[in-house]
């Protein structure tokens, strides 16, 4: 069913974030519930020559890989008839025409309540050209490292979305995405003396 459709029959639309979308939505929602989608693992696979790289060094951003045995924890954000219109607008120039990604529906089940509600998702797939693929979390860490787009670092949108995993969803392990955050970590480390035991002021400090 297309979004349009979704909201003629319920008059809200659901869209799910999982990278950038958890900390910067910058579109018009009305709520936002914290919650889980099924079958997918996020993965810093895909590459992003706009937002937090460029043509020559292209950054490493999130995408959604099918895995049956998976679940990946995001926020879901409720928009209204009268919001929709501009909402999706905005975010097919920032996730379809910038960011290569395209759309899904996929369920959503939020933290607290009950209820899963369909929600829309934007997911980068393995055909698409600027798809980067597996790599060792110290080679995708030494690519976030060095790479920096027109919205800001790339160490930034890892930082931000390991911040908002610690904070809103501390009982979940996310072991890639922190295990390449503490790579990111150990290069800044290696590199010059450690001023502060926090993880996110020492890696926002570095950029
Ligand atoms: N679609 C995903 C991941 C998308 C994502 O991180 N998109 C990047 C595109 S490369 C983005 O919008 N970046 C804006 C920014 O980093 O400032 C989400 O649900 O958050």
């Amino acid at each position: 069913m297309k979004p349009r459709d979704i909201i003629k029959e319920k008059s809200s639309l659901w869209i799910f974030g999982y990278g950038s979308l958890v900390w910067k939505p910058d579109f018009e929602y009305k709520r936002r519930k914290i919650g889980y989608i099924r079958g997918y693992k996020r993965r810093f696979w895909h590459g992003d020559d706009f937002h937090r790289g460029d043509k020559e060094k292209p950054a490493r951003v999130v995408t959604l890989i099918a895995d049956e045995e998976a679940c990946t924890w995001g926020v879901a954000y409720e928009v209204t008839e009268c919001q929709v219109e501009a909402s999706l607008q905005y975010l097919n120039m920032r996730e379809v025409v910038l960011g290569g990604y395209i759309t899904e529906m996929v369920e959503f089940i939020p933290k607290e309540g009950h209820g899963s509600v369909l929600s829309l998702v934007y997911i980068a797939t393995p055909d698409n050209p600027i798809y980067l693929g597996p790599a060792s979390d110290v080679e995708i860490a030494a690519q976030i490292a060095i790479c920096r787009g027109n919205t800001g670092h790339n160490i930034e949108y890892l930082v931000r979305l390991a911040e908002f995993m610690r904070h809103h969803c501390p009982e979940v392990e996310d072991e890639h995405l922190f295990s390449i955050e503490t790579a990111v970590l150990n290069i800044f480390s290696n590199c010059r003396e450690l001023k502060s035991n926090d993880r996110k002021s020492l890696l926002l400090e570095v950029i």
